[in-house]
């Protein structure tokens, strides 16, 4: 810390240069001499450390207006107690607010900065609120220094390389992905990196049938084959230490997408292989294109068209009368796919249901039951739109809006040509069919498929870990890093989520061992976990404060509760998820025994609830038990709620 005096002076200084400049009003002499005393009583009778922040503030503005009306009117008698008692008291008050830590931080680099950028701020406020600015200041300053302007610098190694990009253009079903896998097959050692890891799995399959030896590695999962020539991976997972001589990067327009698209990006940038695979739609073109000139990598584009016509039809579609063989009904939350479901299954119709929290093997169970045509129909939120190859005929919007996490809004021309382009599956189907639930959506629809997509403007950037180095908080520094606006088109990465855990974490800072270790804090937070589901954050929790107990974490405990329904085998999923992810990420023994029975038993319990049963999930008016419109967000009739 900075020598007592020197800051003493530096007090001095700035309420002599406040003081001396012309005051906007003038202050007032009369009654200056009893606010002179008042202001030395509480002054002296502060105590360090226990003065309000607000009175403290409060002090140094009142010192002000006397520094200035004893400047400006020579009053010697009073400068000599201002800067010989006052404001050496003041700046003990001041003192006694800051951390230790804080304290050491007061040095001459600090005076300088709040000369040169705030001069006179301490006349206005306590080094309470000061200081925390001058350290913004320089976490900012450190961030610019080890982040290179320019993202693509972030792998200067991989910049040597000499890369080659095939980008594979084009709408769903147009054979991208699967042009792209052919060249995969013949990799000596190649990966697949995916949004999803079902489509992961659908790789390993594929190559696994092709007589490619592969590993399929996913945040859940991981199937270590001997000498692999492929890994299947979600994106996640790509590896950026590896050489690879052929890469597959899928669904690459996700490189938008706010929490997620950073992966994209990264593997873009920082993936080391002679050759890699882009497969994307058109509206991506522009900015992965960008990526790669900045990388300085050459590629070559490959367009394709879609391999079957899809026609949207003319007349809006008949609930559960109109329903056909190889209809996927899409609706917008778990909630409606189940209503949805379990009115198919009164009217005698069974279907599979898909959706983003089911397990990733009940997914793929119930995929399967519709590719073996054991269900006619799958109803499934747009969680069907990332890929996934299902024999679909027609795609029924059930709804046009979807709630996204902040409010509901209509469907987006990307989203309606996603899930639209799932129906008519080459090789089963000459064409596809897309139509909606009532004349006016329909009539959306159309209007959306045949729309030019508006080409992306945006590519996510991640956190990245260089910056854990840096002496400060985890959270101010990631609330820093977000706050530098990157150059275009690059975009931060949504950080609510780690900073929503880090918070929960903070809590209990004392019962973590490690806290204060910012990449163990930061591998913690980054764990993907449904924040919304209170039992898995409080899963977490424990695990982040009981991970050094023993060498394994503890196992979690399936809760029952009578009224849960599925949702209760869901959250038990979601804890052996973590339970996996946690042990994997904190280098903890892992009782795989144990957790594929407890997948298994889990998987079993939902899937009877998925295949009978879905009736008790029919949205019903609950005073008279008429049935409510799909997607109501109200859980009682028209009629009713007039009544009451
Ligand atoms: N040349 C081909 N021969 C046989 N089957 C093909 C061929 N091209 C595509 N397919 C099949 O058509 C379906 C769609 O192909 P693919 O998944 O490659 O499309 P895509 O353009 O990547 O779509 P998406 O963007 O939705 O992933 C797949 O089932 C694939 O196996």
């Amino acid at each position: 810390m900075i020598q007592k005096k020197k800051l003493n002076q530096f007090y001095i200084e700035q309420y002599e240069r406040a003081g001396r400049k012309k005051p906007k009003k003038p202050v007032k002499e009369a009654g200056m001499q009893a606010r002179t005393a008042k202001i030395q009583k509480t002054l002296r009778s502060a105590r360090p450390g226990q003065i309000n922040i607000r009175t403290l503030e409060e002090l140094h503005r009142q010192l002000k207006n006397m520094a200035s009306y004893a400047y400006r009117r020579n009053k010697e008698e009073l400068l000599k107690s201002l800067n010989e008692e006052m404001l050496p008291r003041l700046m003990e008050l001041d003192l006694g607010m800051l951390l230790t830590e804080q304290k050491e931080g007061l040095n001459g680099e600090f005076l300088a900065w709040v000369r040169r950028t705030m001069p006179c701020a301490i006349c206005q406020e306590p080094m309470f609120t000061l200081y925390p600015k001058f350290r913004q200041y320089k976490v900012k300053n450190k961030i610019l220094e080890l982040v290179p302007a320019r993202p693509e610098m972030e792998f200067a190694e991989v910049r040597e390389l000499a890369r080659h990009f095939i980008l594979h253009i084009g709408p769903t079903n147009s054979g991208k992905t699967f042009q792209a896998l052919e060249r995969l097959r013949q990799a000596k050692n190649g990966t697949y990196l995916g949004p999803l890891r079902l489509l992961a799995l659908e790789v390993y399959e594929q190559m696994h049938g092709a007589g490619v030896p592969c590993t399929m590695r996913t945040g859940q999962e991981c199937i270590e084959e001997e000498n692999s020539r492929v890994t299947a991976s979600t994106i996640e997972m790509a590896d950026f230490d590896e050489n690879y001589d052929i890469a597959v990067i899928d669904e690459a327009q996700l490189v938008a997408d706010t929490d997620r698209g950073h992966s994209w990006t990264k593997a873009i940038l920082g993936l080391r292989a002679e050759e890699i695979h882009i497969c994307m739609s058109p509206a991506a073109e522009q900015v992965v294109c960008h990526l790669i000139q900045l990388c300085d990598d050459t590629f070559e584009v490959r367009r394709y068209e879609r391999k079957t016509e899809l026609v949207c039809e003319d007349r809006p579609f008949a609930f559960p009368d109109d329903v056909q063989e190889g209809d996927a009904l899409i609706a917008f939350s778990k909630k409606s796919v189940l209503d949805v479901a379990g009115r198919l299954e009164e009217a005698g119709i069974a279907s599979s249901v898909i959706y983003g929290s089911l397990p990733p093997e009940i997914r793929r169970r119930q995929t399967r039951m519709f590719n073996e045509g054991m269900t006619k129909v799958a109803v499934a939120t747009d969680a069907i739109g990332m890929g996934l190859n299902l024999p679909v005929r027609r795609i029924v919007f059930m709804q046009t809006d979807k709630f996204d996490g902040v409010s509901r809004r209509p469907l987006r021309i990307p989203e309606v040509k996603q899930i639209a382009g799932r129906a008519g599956r080459f090789g089963i189907y000459d064409k596809g069919c897309v139509s909606a639930l009532g004349e006016r959506e329909l009539e959306y629809i159309r209007t959306l498929y045949r729309a030019d997509e508006e080409p992306l403007t945006e590519v996510n950037l991640g956190f990245p870990q260089v910056l854990l180095d840096i002496d400060a908080p985890l959270d101010e520094l990631m609330k820093i890093w977000y706050s530098v606006t990157p150059s275009e088109p690059f975009v931060k990465e949504n950080i609510d989520e780690a900073l929503y855990l880090y918070e929960q974490a903070k809590r209990y800072k004392n019962q973590i061992d490690g806290f204060e270790n910012k990449h163990l804090i930061y591998k913690m937070i980054t764990c993907p976990i449904d924040i919304k589901d209170r039992r898995v954050v409080m899963l977490w929790l424990d695990y982040c404060r009981t991970y050094t107990a023993d060498v394994s974490l503890e196992k979690p405990a399936f809760y029952r509760d009578r009224k849960g329904g599925i949702a209760q085998y869901e959250t038990y999923y979601k804890q052996l998820d973590l339970y996996y992810q946690f042990s994997r990420r904190m280098q903890k023994e892992l009782d795989e025994e144990w957790l594929a029975k407890q997948r298994e038993k889990t998987e079993m319990r939902i899937m009877s609830y998925l295949t009978r049963g879905k009736q008790n999930y029919i949205a019903r008016c609950k005073y008279c038990g008429r049935l409510l419109p799909l997607g109501s967000p109200f859980q009682v009739c028209d009629d009713c709620f007039g009544k009451r």
